[in-house]
């Protein structure tokens, strides 16, 4: 069970030798003094030495036995449940003794509670506890000792953090005792995020210390690694909001202070339920042999994939057939490609089996349904219609029992979020509405994005259909589904759509026969053998007459598909209850359209090289100010994270160009967009998805 000589076996590993030398004699040759690399080699392996007993854990299973008896009194406080499926435990318990392998769990972030859980829910099934990379601003005083003896072991989460910006080689190959760890047959834990997610939804996977876990496999050193995503949900972080943060103040760097005010506020407040889900373990050596075997298309930028959508008004154009058949991608980039993939399918599975708890249902029906406030009885019943709507839709619930009982709890539990009055004209009822301020309206944006991913297919196509288009308009699917695909790629940094082994025509295609199968849409018009434009349609452009170039060969040979070579057209329901559906639908993606509309305004203000830092200050007060005045219609589209994701993606799409001199990056317009008239078009776009 405990691993032995890890700092030695690391430092004998050839990597660490090469990377040792390297660095003494850089340090030789600047203190001009050749002659002394004996000296300078055994300087830098003392460093090395260094890093490496800071880095390494030092597990000690009295001190998590001890830690778990604690926790469990602690917890039985402050949650009224933790639930797990059993099922998932014996499974995931069979896997890690039959198979012999080690085992990575790769869970969400959420909260500081996340790895407290998993290493405890392990340990009381008699799983061994995982080593977990855990970032260095956790490495604080006697803390950092406790971590280490419970499983953590620390690492930068920055490689470069050097003055000079320049590549450190030897703390890279440092973090390589990872590949130690796994050839000991030690199970280990990373977040793939890297960070608390601020928005309740998951943050972009890094795939560095998976990288390390894929070459460990790939050269041989083990066999196999079994892969375990975990999915988890609260009903409310013990972290309460991250306000203060969304407000653009800077983080509070731990310390023993913050960590006695944490326990404090645990102690005084009861947080709900918590749900941990561990996923199927998965083979990564079937994973990558699979994956090796599809000739997967090469990565296409958001630039080149959406700039001719944006400028020429062009439909999408992910990739075409002849790409995907004759373009052999160099080795790098497509292991790069390969292992960045493995990453988002984890991340992709953990998120979509962390349960959808009562609270992120109730917030998104008071923000996306309810805005001006509702009667219990009324949010009651709406409560259980969207719980069936996500089942319906293969997501899990983290609750259960009668809807009224649950949904007094999750009001209780958003407290200070909510405004509740005594109505007058229903026996008494009571009204609940959001609180219209700032710090609530972010707040209920965070639980509600709980959600998110559960209902945003069928927020795009409904985004994409036009909002305030005539219901009676007949809709080209196979436009509906490219003008879809075009939303979801320029939302890649709110939300993935599809993992990264399905094509986002599948998913929307998926979506639009489920809202027919709902009766939300339906079909008023099968296309005859040519693709002829309905006369209420926009003319179908010569150059979608291949309408499957864009799709994968997979999709191509799957007989599935053979049927979509004729478009049909659909009609929307006009039924009172699917209008409102739709109403919902584009409420839900509002707020982030108005962020980026409201960045797409705002770039025509950079009229010179801007530092990235002031220019994305600039942009927050600009959208919060909106927000203040209110002037914007959903005041959580000034949250932080919505600002820093416009910024990533306009730099993406070619907006921005960045420039970084001195490790300082400045940002200016791109020549693309400096006439005026395409930064409009940008605008145009974006509001072309936007109910005015
Ligand atoms: C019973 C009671 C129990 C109680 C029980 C208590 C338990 C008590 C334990 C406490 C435990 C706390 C745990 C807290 C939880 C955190 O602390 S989360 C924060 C720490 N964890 C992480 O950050 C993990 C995820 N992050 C990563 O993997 C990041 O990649 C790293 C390793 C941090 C580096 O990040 P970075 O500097 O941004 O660099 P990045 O661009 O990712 O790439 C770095 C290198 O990785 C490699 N790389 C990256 N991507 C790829 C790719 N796709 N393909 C190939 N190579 C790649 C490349 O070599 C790359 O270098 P270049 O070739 O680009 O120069
Ligand atoms: O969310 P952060 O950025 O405070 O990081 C949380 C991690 O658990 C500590 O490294």
């Amino acid at each position: 069970m405990f691993t032995r000589n890890v700092v030695d076996n690391v430092l004998n590993n050839s990597r660490v030798e090469n990377a040792i030398v390297t660095v003494a004699t850089d340090l030789d040759a600047a203190a001009s003094q050749p002659g002394q690399e004996h000296k300078a080699v055994s300087k830098v392996k003392q460093k090395a030495r260094a890093f490496l007993q800071e880095m390494v854990a030092n597990i000690s299973p009295a001190f998590i036995r001890l830690t778990g008896w604690v926790l469990l009194r602690l917890f039985n406080g402050f949650f009224w449940s933790i639930q797990i499926h059993k099922g998932q435990l014996e499974m995931v318990k069979k896997a890690a003794t039959e198979q012999n392998v080690p085992m990575v769990f790769l869970p969400v972030h959420k909260s500081h509670i996340d790895y407290l859980l998993i290493t405890l829910i392990l340990f009381c099934h008699n799983i061994k506890a995982p080593h977990i990379a855990a970032g260095n601003n956790l490495s604080i005083p006697i803390l950092s000792t406790l971590i280490r003896k419970l499983g953590g072991f620390f690492i930068r989460r920055r490689m470069e953090e050097s003055a000079d910006g320049k590549k450190d080689i030897l703390y890279r190959s440092l973090l390589h005792a990872v590949k130690e760890l796994l050839r000991q047959q030690q199970f280990l834990e990373v977040f793939l995020e890297g960070t608390r997610s601020r928005s309740g939804k998951p943050s972009p996977a890094r795939a560095g210390m998976l990288s390390i876990v894929v070459d460990t496999m790939c050269t041989g050193a083990i066999g196999d690694v079994l892969v375990v995503p975990v999915g988890i949900s609260y009903d409310r972080i013990i972290e309460g909001n991250y306000n203060s943060e969304q407000l653009g103040k800077p983080k509070k760097n731990e310390s023993w202070w913050g960590i006695a005010c944490g326990v404090f506020r645990m102690l005084r407040k009861n947080y709900g339920c918590v749900r941990v889900d561990f996923n199927q373990p998965f083979s990564l050596k079937e994973y990558l042999d699979t994956q090796r075997s599809r000739h997967s298309p090469p990565p296409v930028s958001l630039e080149h994939a959406l700039m001719p959508t944006i400028i020429s008004a062009e439909l999408v154009q992910i990739y075409t057939h002849a790409h995907s058949v004759n373009r052999e991608l160099p080795e790098d980039i497509s292991r790069r490609q390969l292992i960045n993939n493995l990453a988002k399918h984890v991340l992709f599975t953990a998120n979509k089996s962390s349960a959808i708890m009562s609270t992120h249902i109730v917030a998104c029906l008071l923000l996306y349904r309810h805005r001006q406030g509702v009667v219990l009885s009324k949010l009651v019943e709406d409560f259980f219609n969207m719980k069936e709507e996500i089942l319906s839709r293969d997501f899990d619930l983290g609750f259960s029992g009668n809807s009224e009982d649950v949904v007094m709890r999750a009001l209780h539990l958003l407290g200070n979020c909510l405004n509740v009055t005594s109505s007058s004209n229903r026996n008494g009822e009571f009204t609940i509405a959001p609180t219209q301020t700032v710090p609530a309206l972010f707040e209920l944006n965070f639980y509600s994005n709980g959600l998110f991913h559960v209902f945003i297919s069928d927020a795009i196509i409904e985004s994409a259909r036009q909002p305030g288009n005539p219901s009676n308009l007949l809709l080209s699917q196979e436009r509906l589904i490219r003008k879809a695909a075009g939303l979801s790629h320029f939302l890649i940094n709110e939300v993935a759509v599809a993992p990264p082994c399905q094509t986002i025509y599948q998913v929307f295609h998926d979506t639009v026969t489920r809202l027919i199968q709902y009766g939300v849409l339906y079909v008023a018009e099968e296309d005859q053998e040519e693709l002829s434009p309905s006369p209420t349609d926009e003319p179908w452009p010569k150059k979608f007459a291949e309408p499957l170039s864009w799709r994968s060969d997979e999709e191509d040979e799957d007989s599935d598909f053979g049927e979509e070579q004729r478009d049909r057209y659909l009609k929307v329901s006009v039924s009172a209850e699917h209008q409102e559906f739709f109403v919902f639908l584009q409420r839900l993606l509002s707020p982030v359209l108005e962020a980026y509309s409201g960045a797409a305004i705002f770039v025509h203000s950079l009229s010179q090289p801007m530092v990235e830092s002031d220019y994305t200050q600039r942009l927050f007060r600009y959208l919060l100010t909106r927000t203040e005045r209110g002037v914007a219609g959903y005041g959580e589209s000034a949250t932080h994270y919505l600002v820093k994701n416009t910024v990533r993606t306009f730099k993406e799409l070619g907006v921005l160009k960045e420039r970084r001199e001195n490790k300082v990056t400045t940002l200016e317009l791109s020549s693309t967009f400096l006439p005026q008239e395409n930064r409009n078009k940008l605008l145009q776009y974006i509001l072309g998805f936007t109910l005015l």
